[in-house]
């Protein structure tokens, strides 16, 4: 699929969506997730560039939805499948599911649908669905200590878009190269030309370093993992929870992880502990060597009586010599034991087994008092151990990316599939919470059994069932409250979950797959002549159409008065016989509409059964072929039956005249 076809793609859109991998792909398998990586393009743009590119390919119109009314339904019923999914991608992805005339489209969905179904929405599932988000790529990543080098132009240019993380530098010979190896660590040249050169410091020549710019930059897949560790771990437990064949072992994530710091650090290694423990801590350690020394000398002083013989002291002092070399007469052994206690300390405090030699040298064997440390000694080994550092924590880095690099892709489609399983998941317990089916499609018209419609303002468990069906055009009569508007509520959500692909709230539903829904809502009062006029102009469209369409109208008589509105019910009403629609008018004058009709229109009705304590009890299916009695004459007929002498003739002569409208 060319993603210019896709209505709604424009320039701009195409060109965004040209910098994912597979831009095709993700748009033909309507991939939200993907989608959403192109830059600038945000989940619910994602979501209806998918949409669109999924009625493309079906070759849908996308006007099944036909009024504001039919519309809303759609919105109610995706509200009930997102409430039910954790992720806000799951959310974003179930925008597209939509109700569609395409037998194809259908089919697909109901493929899901019915694959969705079979899943078992386990607790520690959908808690562990909480963490899981799309993978993002890592935020800006700087390598300050390594560079690369070339003296090409074209080069300089491929290594500048390769590898945006590190410093690219164009060099005219082995002196440039020289140069850049005294301020970066390591410098990699790109130029055979380089091989065989001799300069100090680490510069490699490594002219296929760009086929795989994460070798040379493993802070690359360090930083991806390490942004995305949370989504990751939280995966890998959707995964082991749901027993998902994943695409790698959860374990094996998890360990990788394990090995990497928040901040993209290899985590976990003992040496890189020790030399970084050791860097950090070395000024410290050796002031407090210091300290051993210097107590062990002064207590050793202390404890000793020193006599010097007066022709002795005579020539000591004549040569100007300072108490050092009485040490050195007097204490030699002392000093040589207190600086060999310092050395020790500072072996020991950092634990330097394999920089004795070095570290040994920060303490001369020259007596001193205080005793003091060698200061360029000190700086020799902080270089060393640097340097010792920085190579463990180069080679650690490498390798644990070398490991994560070969995850990357894996870890993409268990994201990917953790995500699926919440789409699934939300279908799943919407499925079960509403005692859903999959509807068949066969026949003309709709018939529902045990239709519980979950947009009632009841709780669900109170709903009562209803049966209903009806083929070619019907008027549904019944009492006040009955559940007349629920029940075109109920037709019209099981029509549009069922033309989504999805399952329906009913115990069974077979339904005609129809090309568009026209559900008229009530009107708020009468109509002036302008509205008037737009109502009338939009059944005027409507019953020149030749689509096979669901028409559902509430009480269409009160956009205007009662006598013209059963006139014009009835011409709407003929004219969408003569058609292939399928309609439901819901209405309080179907005696009166029937009586204007040239054609024989079936009066479905809800009837009460009878009166509770004032309350009318309702049997919520509709009566097939019955004009159900109204609330007034209800209860001029209990008036009737339980009034005294006196009025009881006045009201058996009104219910007189009610049967003798209904015989009309
Ligand atoms: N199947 C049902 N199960 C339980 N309660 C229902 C059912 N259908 C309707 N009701 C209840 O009855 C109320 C009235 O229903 P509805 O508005 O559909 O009646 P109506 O016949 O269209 O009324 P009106 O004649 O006033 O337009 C609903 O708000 C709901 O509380």
């Amino acid at each position: 699929m060319d993603v210019r076809e896709v209505p709604g793609v424009g320039a701009k859109t195409a060109d965004r969506l040209a910098e994912l991998d597979d831009p095709e792909q993700a748009l033909s398998e309507g991939d939200v997730a993907a989608i959403a990586r192109a830059p600038g393009i945000s989940d619910g743009r994602a979501a209806r560039i998918a949409r669109a590119a999924i009625r493309h390919r079906h070759g849908d119109d996308g006007e099944f939805l036909a009024t504001d009314r039919a519309r809303e339904l759609y919105r109610d019923a995706l509200g009930l499948l997102q409430e039910r999914a954790v992720t806000d991608y799951a959310a974003r992805r179930l925008e597209t599911l939509y109700p569609s005339a395409s037998e194809s489209r259908v089919a697909e969905v109901r493929g899901f649908a019915e694959r969705a179904m079979g899943r078992e929405p386990d607790p520690d599932v959908l808690e562990a669905l909480a963490g899981v988000e799309p993978l993002e790529a890592p935020g800006d990543v700087r390598v300050r200590d390594r560079c690369l080098a070339t003296s090409n132009a074209e080069a300089y240019s491929a290594a500048r878009d390769a590898v945006p993380e590190m410093s690219v530098e164009l060099v005219d010979d082995a002196r440039g190269l020289a140069e850049l190896a005294r301020g970066y660590s390591t410098v990699v040249a790109l130029d055979e030309r380089f091989a065989g050169v001799e300069v100090e410091g680490d510069v490699r020549v490594e002219p296929r370093a760009l086929d795989d710019p994460e070798r040379i930059v493993p802070e690359r897949t360090l930083a991806f993992f390490a942004r995305n560790r949370g989504p990751l771990r939280a995966a890998a437990a959707v995964a082991r929870e749901a027993g998902l064949d994943a695409p790698l072992e959860p374990d094996a994530l998890d360990d990788a992880l394990a090995e990497l710091n928040d901040d993209g650090t290899v985590a976990g290694d003992e040496e890189l502990r020790r030399l970084t423990d050791a860097v950090d801590d070395l000024d410290a350690a050796v002031s407090m060597a210091e300290s051993v020394a210097n107590d062990r000398l002064r207590a050793a002083i202390e404890d000793r009586d020193v006599t010097v013989e007066g022709a002795d002291l005579l020539s000591l002092v004549e040569r100007g010599a300072g108490v050092d070399s009485l040490l050195e007469r007097e204490l030699a052994d002392e000093y040589a034991a207190a600086v060999d206690a310092a050395r020790d300390h500072l072996v020991d405090a950092l634990d330097l087994a394999d920089h004795t030699d070095i570290a040994r040298r920060a303490f001369a064997d020259d007596p001193t008092f205080p005793v003091e440390h060698d200061e360029r000694a000190v700086s020799r080994l902080r270089e060393e151990l640097t340097a010792a550092r920085d190579r463990r924590a180069t080679a650690r880095k490498r390798d644990l990316a070398a490991d994560l690099a070969d995850l990357r892709e894996p870890a993409h489609e268990l994201v990917d599939a953790g995500l699926e399983l919440d789409v699934e998941l939300a279908v799943a317990r919407f499925a079960a919470d509403f005692d859903c089916t999959m509807p068949t499609f066969e026949g003309r018209g709709i018939a529902i059994e045990g239709g519980r419609s979950p947009l009632l303002d009841v709780p669900f468990e109170e709903v009562e069932p209803v049966d209903y069906g009806i083929e070619g055009v019907a008027l549904l009569s019944g009492v006040n409250s009955g559940g007349k508007t629920s029940t075109l509520d109920l037709v019209g959500l099981v029509v549009v979950l069922g033309q989504m692909g999805l399952p329906v709230p009913a115990e069974s539903a077979r339904l005609e797959r129809f090309e568009a829904l026209h559900y008229q809502a009530k009107s708020q009062g009468t109509l002036d002549a302008g509205a008037f006029e737009a109502t009338l102009r939009e059944f005027g469209d409507l019953v020149v159409g030749s689509d096979r369409r669901l028409v559902l109208v509430d009480e269409l008589e009160s956009i205007t008065e009662p006598g013209a509105s059963a006139v014009i019910i009835a011409g709407i009403l003929e004219a969408l016989a003569e058609g292939d629609s399928t309609a439901v008018f819901v209405s309080h004058l179907a005696a009166e509409i029937r009586a204007e009709c040239t054609i024989d229109v079936t009066v479905d009705g809800i009837e009460a059964v009878g009166l509770e304590d004032g309350e009318l009890v309702v049997n919520r299916s509709p009566r097939k072929d019955h004009l159900a009695r109204s609330t007034p004459e209800l209860i001029v007929e209990k008036l009737a039956r339980g009034g005294d002498a006196e009025d009881g003739a006045f009201y058996e002569a009104l219910l007189a005249k009610f049967d003798g409208g209904e015989s009309r």
